[in-house]
């Protein structure tokens, strides 16, 4: 049993050892154990250089921060930015060339690689396809003008861009601040670069969400006067665009909105889409191509599109009848799979701008189009495009066989004659042949036998 504690014998705490000799002689048997011991010195020794390494460590990233800082420049592009597209179009032309152009460019081989596939058209209509390698995500080293510049391409897989699905890629020039003057030059450059390729050439773009984006490789525009119509139609619409084009200030100074539309109406094989895209050519304008029935395009997109469609292009809406043939319908996902009429009026209206904007839209059926849809102001020009006249069918007759070596030209002309006569009595006898069908005729015979040939391509006007 434990002895009870008397009030006045209290516990104490325990004194605090005195350094004294004994124990002193306690401590250095302590430093005797360790201060000799190498196996602890040298962790001792590990520990300061781990220590030291951490310091040197922070201190190089903090000096090169300030080092990139004072001393680098980047550049960031984004593939929502044309620059970022005529970047790439410009690095696939010179990784390709690098060796004729070593003075100006040099890229350090790469071992990440992306592939773009172009497709060239021959002259002879035909198309082959062309591989080019370019720098794909990750980092990258070329020499430009003399000065190396680091180049990281990054592409965010984790979102998508919202509307066109496609992921967010970034590609970051960096170089030394000194050199910042080539950032400018070299997109100059590529602007020039991607630029040159569509000179001469049709560029045609369709709807991804909300934007307007290239569709296929830019085409060899098509001529003008390969477009065949009757007398009259091409020179009037044609006119008509030129005069509205001269007009904005006339435009602004009445407060009218700057915008045309146009329809172009007859039946399929008339030449209506060819001629559009050849007028678009002639004046140098892009097509932007709208398919009012695609899946998932619903009135706002459908506003914001019309608004916000590239300088200098045609917007060209066809079969415009066929989008409203069914009212809208819900798909089983809930997509609204069609537009409503009313949005695409309201769309055509569009809120007023100084922005200049042309519609053309094409139909096969006029008598099933909602007048509210042709009334001035939405359509300010409707033409009708017609099947083959007699002076279409001899005109498109001799533009296809009139240089051919093996046949006079007073023998061509008394054919084109003969064609003119025949088509002008199929057409009083209520029957009639499309271009279209006439192209196809010309194309797959011969000169003599395209005349005996073409009795049998009339077809009753009302089919
Ligand atoms: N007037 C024409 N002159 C020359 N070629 C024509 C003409 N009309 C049609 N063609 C030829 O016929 C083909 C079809 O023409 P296009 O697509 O322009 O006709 P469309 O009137 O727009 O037809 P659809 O109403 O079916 O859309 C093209 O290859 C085109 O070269």
């Amino acid at each position: 049993m434990t002895p009870p504690i008397s009030p006045t014998e209290q516990p104490t705490a325990p004194p605090i050892p005195v350094p004294t000799e004994e124990n002193m002689q306690g401590t250095s048997i302590l430093t005797g154990i360790f201060g000799d011991n190498p196996y602890f010195q040298a962790g001792f020794g590990l520990m300061g250089v781990g220590v030291g390494l951490t310091a040197l460590r922070q201190g190089l990233a903090l000096g090169s921060t300030a080092i990139r800082r004072r001393m680098l420049v980047s550049l960031e592009m984004n593939n929502k930015d044309h620059a970022y597209e005529w970047f790439l179009v410009w690095m696939a032309h010179n990784a390709s060339t690098s060796s004729q152009k070593r003075a100006a460019h040099t890229w350090l081989r790469s071992h990440q690689l992306s592939v773009e596939t172009a497709f060239e058209q021959r002259s002879n209509g035909s198309s082959s396809a062309l591989f080019r390698f370019v720098a794909g995500p990750g980092t990258h080293w070329f020499k430009y003008h003399g000065a190396w510049i680091q180049m990281n391409r990054e592409r965010e897989t984790r979102s998508m861009q919202l509307m066109s699905g496609t992921p967010w890629e970034t590609v970051t020039l960096t170089t030394l601040s000194r050199d910042r003057h080539l950032f400018p030059q070299l997109l100059t450059e590529a602007r020039d670069l991607a630029l040159k390729g569509q000179e001469g050439k049709l560029v045609i773009r369709t709807a991804w969400g909300i934007e307007w984006k290239q569709f296929g490789q830019p085409r060899r525009k098509r001529p003008l006067h390969s477009v065949v119509l009757d007398t009259g139609v091409n020179e009037r619409v044609e006119h008509d665009v030129r005069a509205f084009l001269a007009r904005r200030q006339w435009y602004a100074d009445r407060g009218i909105p700057y915008r045309r539309g146009y329809l172009l109406h007859g039946p399929p094989g008339s030449g209506k889409t060819s001629f559009i895209q050849a007028l678009a050519g002639s004046l140098s304008y892009d097509i932007c191509l709208l398919n009012l029935s695609e899946r998932g395009l619903a009135d706002d997109k459908l506003i914001h599109l019309l608004s916000n469609a590239p300088e200098r292009s045609f917007i060209l809406i066809e079969d415009v009848d066929a989008a409203f043939n069914e009212r809208v319908r819900m798909s089983d996902d809930g997509y609204q799979s069609s537009i409503t009429f009313s949005g695409f009026l309201n769309a055509l209206d569009g809120v007023a701008s100084g922005e200049e904007r042309i519609i053309f839209m094409t139909t096969n059926h006029l008598e099933k189009l909602d007048p509210a849809l042709i009334r001035p102001g939405r359509v300010d020009l409707n033409v009708l495009v017609d099947d083959a006249s007699p002076t279409q069918a001899k005109t498109l007759f001799i533009r296809f066989y009139g240089e051919s070596d093996e046949i006079s030209k007073e023998d061509i002309d008394r054919m084109g004659q003969q064609l003119e006569e025949l088509t002008a009595m199929e057409m009083r006898q209520g029957r009639r042949i499309s271009m279209a069908a006439l192209q196809g005729l010309f194309i797959r015979n011969t000169v003599q036998e395209a005349v005996a040939g073409c009795r049998e391509l009339f077809v009753d006007r009302r089919t």
